[in-house]
This record gives structure tokens, C-alpha cells and sequence, in this order.
């Protein structure tokens, strides 16, 4: 794809994808997230999930090799620093700083651009009211439940205002029910934003409701040791 033509493409690129471990190949994967949709990607443990998210995200492990690119609303990122991509992620654990408040955790996600001390707060309180949490910003999140650590940790990935998201199995560790709510505000703040999703999880139904494709990496024929 040249300069020209890229300019004109919205969403996530990952052009020609090919990861290589120990001389072999673990992956390969050529395909086009549009804004607004969701690539739900499968496969057993081993086949290359993380290492794909870590490629895109910009910190592929040095044991890995890996050609193709990653080209994100029209700018080919695949020699950006990390923390210049504009990808948010979002892991299993929410991982949330046990040292600040809730409404602290999200007001170190917002760009160091908007100043206002006032603006700050008011951008964490409509976050966490976005996922009924009001009034909680000044909770310890260790004295949160999963559920809710995982909903502040969600507002906390888009506070950064990232231009796609990339989801390590982010709904796992909570109940079946609070798995549907959580997924839906995921997915619906994705589509209202339209960011692109990669999406990797073990739950068909996470795939479903996504609705999106579904791409399934080969099982390794003999496990790395
Ligand atoms: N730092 C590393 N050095 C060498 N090999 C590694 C390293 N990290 C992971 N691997 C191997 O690379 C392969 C792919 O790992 P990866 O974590 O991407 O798979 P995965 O599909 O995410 O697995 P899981 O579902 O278990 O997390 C695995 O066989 C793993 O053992």
C-alpha cells in the first residue's frame, strides 16, 4: 500500500503479519480492523495471542522476530515507540495503582494537555458515572470488587483516548453477568468512538456478541520449550 492510499485508511492494518520464533513461524495474519468493529481472535495456550497484542502494542519480546506492519488510522506505526501508538490496552488483571485513589488512577490516563486540575476531575467523575460508579473516586481500589476494578480499569484505558483497543481476555475474571454488562459498555463506547478491537478471549460467546470476525491462530504442533 503506498504513502497515498494509506492517508485514506481508517482503522487498524495489520498488513502481512508474520512472527517467527526460534527460526519457526508462530503466526501470520493479514487483515483489517474497521472503526467500530471487533476482531475477536482465538487459539490455545501457546499459539501466539500475546505475542501478537505485544507486536502491535510496540514491545514484542526480543525473542521474537517479526515482519509486516502495523498501520493505524493511515500512519504506518510499526517503528513508533509504544507510548506514541495511541493503542489502549486492556489485560486480564486490571491492574490498577494500589497507591492512588480510583479517581486518581484515571486522572493519570488523561493527556498531560489538559491542565485544568478542574477539567481532570470532572473527566473522572463522567467516566466513572459512564460505568455507575459514581461517586466512588476517592475509594482505595483495593476495596473495590473485580467487577468494579475492571470497569474503572476500562474507563482508565480510554481516558488516554486511544485510537484502537487491543483486549487480553479483559472480561475473565468476572461473574457471568457482570461479564454481559461489562462487555456491552466495552463494545458499545468502542462502537460510539469507533475504534477498532482486537479482542482475544477463550468465550464463544464474547466472539457472538462481538459480532464481529473471528480469527482462530493454529494450535503449535509441538509446544516450545
Ligand atoms: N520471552 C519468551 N521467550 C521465548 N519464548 C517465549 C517467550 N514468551 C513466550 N514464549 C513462547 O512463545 C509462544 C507464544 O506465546 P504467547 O504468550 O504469545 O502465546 P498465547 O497464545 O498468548 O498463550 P497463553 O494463552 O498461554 O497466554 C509460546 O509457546 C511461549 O512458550
Amino acid at each position: 500500500m503506498n504513502a497515498r492510499t494509506l492517508q485514506n485508511q481508517k482503522g487498524l492494518i495489520l498488513e502481512n503479519v508474520s512472527i517467527q520464533l526460534d527460526g519457526r513461524t508462530l503466526l501470520e495474519l493479514d487483515t483489517t480492523i474497521k472503526p467500530g468493529t471487533v476482531l475477536t481472535v482465538m487459539g490455545e495456550s501457546g499459539s501466539g495471542k500475546s505475542s501478537l497484542l505485544d507486536f502491535i502494542a510496540g514491545f514484542l519480546k526480543p525473542d521474537f522476530k517479526a515482519t509486516g506492519r502495523v498501520i493505524l488510522d493511515g500512519t504506518d506505526v510499526t517503528a513508533v515507540p509504544a507510548q506514541e501508538r495511541h493503542i489502549g490496552l486492556m489485560f486480564q488483571s486490571p491492574l490498577l495503582f494500589p497507591h492512588m485513589s480510583v479517581a486518581q488512577n484515571l486522572m493519570f490516563a488523561i493527556p498531560s494537555e489538559i491542565k485544568s486540575r478542574t477539567v481532570r476531575q470532572q473527566l473522572a467523575e463522567e467516566a466513572l458515572g459512564a460505568v455507575n460508579l459514581e461517586g466512588f473516586g476517592s475509594k482505595d481500589p483495593a476495596k473495590l470488587s473485580g467487577g468494579q476494578q475492571t470497569r474503572v480499569a476500562l474507563m482508565r484505558t480510554l481516558m488516554a483516548r486511544p485510537k484502537a483497543l487491543l483486549l487480553d481476555e479483559p472480561f475473565s475474571s468476572l461473574d457471568q453477568s457482570r461479564r454481559a454488562d461489562v462487555r456491552q459498555k466495552v463494545f458499545s463506547i468502542a462502537t460510539e468512538r469507533a475504534l477498532p478491537v482486537l479482542l482475544v478471549t477463550h468465550d464463544l460467546e464474547d466472539a457472538e456478541v462481538a459480532g464481529g470476525p473471528v480469527h482462530r491462530l493454529e494450535t503449535p504442533a509441538t509446544e516450545p520449550q
